[in-house]
């Protein structure tokens, strides 16, 4: 392909980035990350568009005008970076902007070679695509994510393809200059495909990172109890039945623990019920700080809380709801408050296994309706109770 073509591809590629960011705007209107790619799109139509009238003139007041935008859409997009990882706004980008803006000019009302503004241009942006580069090199969310990785390789090109720029032009390599007519060859890779390429795959990465925070997010609405951010009932019983279902095929024991704050109505009460949210929360901390990282813990509902502990034997239940019920007892929850709170368990071994998720914590509410006949703070163990009729049995909300 001739430089021409190649010229006009890039500026074309140039425009579809910025009608699709700018797109992207309309249908998440309450992000800020799309609000700074979206302008990051329309200050490059706008850099496009003085290029165009300047129509391969020199024409000084468009050309600034034009590279300005260029740099301005491209610390824009790096802002929204930041603000899709919820980090400030740097400050540094208004000086990026100010320096390059002064020096440009400088540069052009001195009369310097094209060389010289190609320089520059080139140092402003591998620098704030570097800047991009790190922004997300530094985040670990989505780690091994395909939008990260396609984004960072994208930015790697992009600052690869600017450093070959500015080589070439500090030695003063005639194709490396962004002047169509005298590109060939290698400058046509370097000065035009690589970032139509880089471009290209640098939105396509964010639109995707975008994507998959928000496939994350429904996922952990769906899954988590909004108050606690422990598991919610649904995704509780689902991970439930499927260690029930391991536990069956490995022999190994399974206990799941039924947990019910004690007298929760008389702290609503008498804190209020906002208070009563906070003895929550902090319930669910101390559950979680109780439990190891493969046991599951979830809000069965109201003031329930239930725990699936793979591996745990009657002794084993039995050693861990003491050691939870004294953390309960002695910990410090909100407004200086006292909570106890009572548990059943029910205990799945090879000699006595549970066929069902369902009957499993029938014996757990079970264990638990005994506790607090018991007199609360205390636990009990199913199978190992008396025989309850089903009168008995405490409703499960
Ligand atoms: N603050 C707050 N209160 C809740 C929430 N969900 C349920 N509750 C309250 O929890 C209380 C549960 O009361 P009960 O079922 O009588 O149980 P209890 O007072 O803990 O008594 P025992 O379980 O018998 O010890 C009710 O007052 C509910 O309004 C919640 O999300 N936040």
């Amino acid at each position: 392909m001739d430089a021409k073509t190649a010229a006009f591809s890039l500026v074309l590629v140039q425009l579809c980035v910025a009608v699709t960011m700018t797109g992207a705007f309309y249908a998440t209107r309450d992000e800020r990350c799309t609000k700074y790619w979206a302008t990051s799109g329309v200050l490059t139509g706008i850099g496009i568009l003085f290029v165009l009238l300047n129509g391969g003139a020199s024409n000084y007041l468009l050309l600034t005008l034009g590279n300005s935008a260029f740099v301005a859409g491209m610390v824009t997009q790096w802002w929204g970076i930041q603000a899709f990882y919820g980090s400030p706004r740097s400050r540094f980008g208004w000086s990026i902007l100010a320096a390059f803006v002064i020096a440009y000019a400088l540069v052009l009302f001195n009369g310097a070679s094209i060389i010289y503004r190609n320089a520059l241009f080139s140092a402003t942006a591998g620098w704030i695509y570097l800047l991009c580069l790190m922004a997300i090199w530094r985040q670990r969310y989505g780690s091994v994510s395909f939008g990260r990785t396609l984004t960072l390789g994208a930015l790697a090109l992009l600052v690869a393809a600017m450093a070959a720029r500015l080589t070439g032009v500090a030695f003063g390599l005639q194709e490396f200059v962004v002047s169509p007519a005298k590109t060939s060859g290698l400058g046509v890779i370097v000065v035009y495909f690589a970032p139509l390429i880089g471009l290209l795959l640098f939105s396509s990465g964010l639109l995707m990172l975008y994507f998959e925070k928000l496939v994350h997010i429904k996922h952990h609405l769906a899954t988590h109890d909004e108050l606690t951010e422990l598991l919610n009932r649904r995704a509780l019983v689902a991970g439930g039945e499927r260690e029930l279902e391991l536990a069956g095929r490995t022999g190994q024991p399974l206990a799941v623990a039924y947990l019910d704050i004690d007298h929760f109505k008389k702290i609503n009460d008498s804190l209020g019920h906002e208070n009563g949210d906070s003895v929550l929360v902090e319930m669910a901390r101390v559950l979680k700080e109780a439990c190891r990282g493969t046991d599951l813990v979830g809000r069965y509902g109201g003031e329930e809380f239930c725990m699936v502990l793979p591996g745990i034997d009657h002794e084993g239940a039995e050693a861990f709801g003491k050691r939870l019920l004294e953390a309960i007892r002695n910990h410090r929850f909100p407004s200086q408050t006292r909570v106890t709170a009572s548990i059943g368990f029910a205990i799945h071994t090879g000699a006595q296994p549970f066929q069902t998720w369902t009957q499993m914590m029938g014996q757990a509410d079970k264990a638990l309706y005994e506790a607090k006949d018991g007199g609360r703070d205390q636990l009990r163990i199913a199978p190992d109770l008396g025989s309850m009729g089903s009168n008995r049995l405490k409703r499960v909300k």
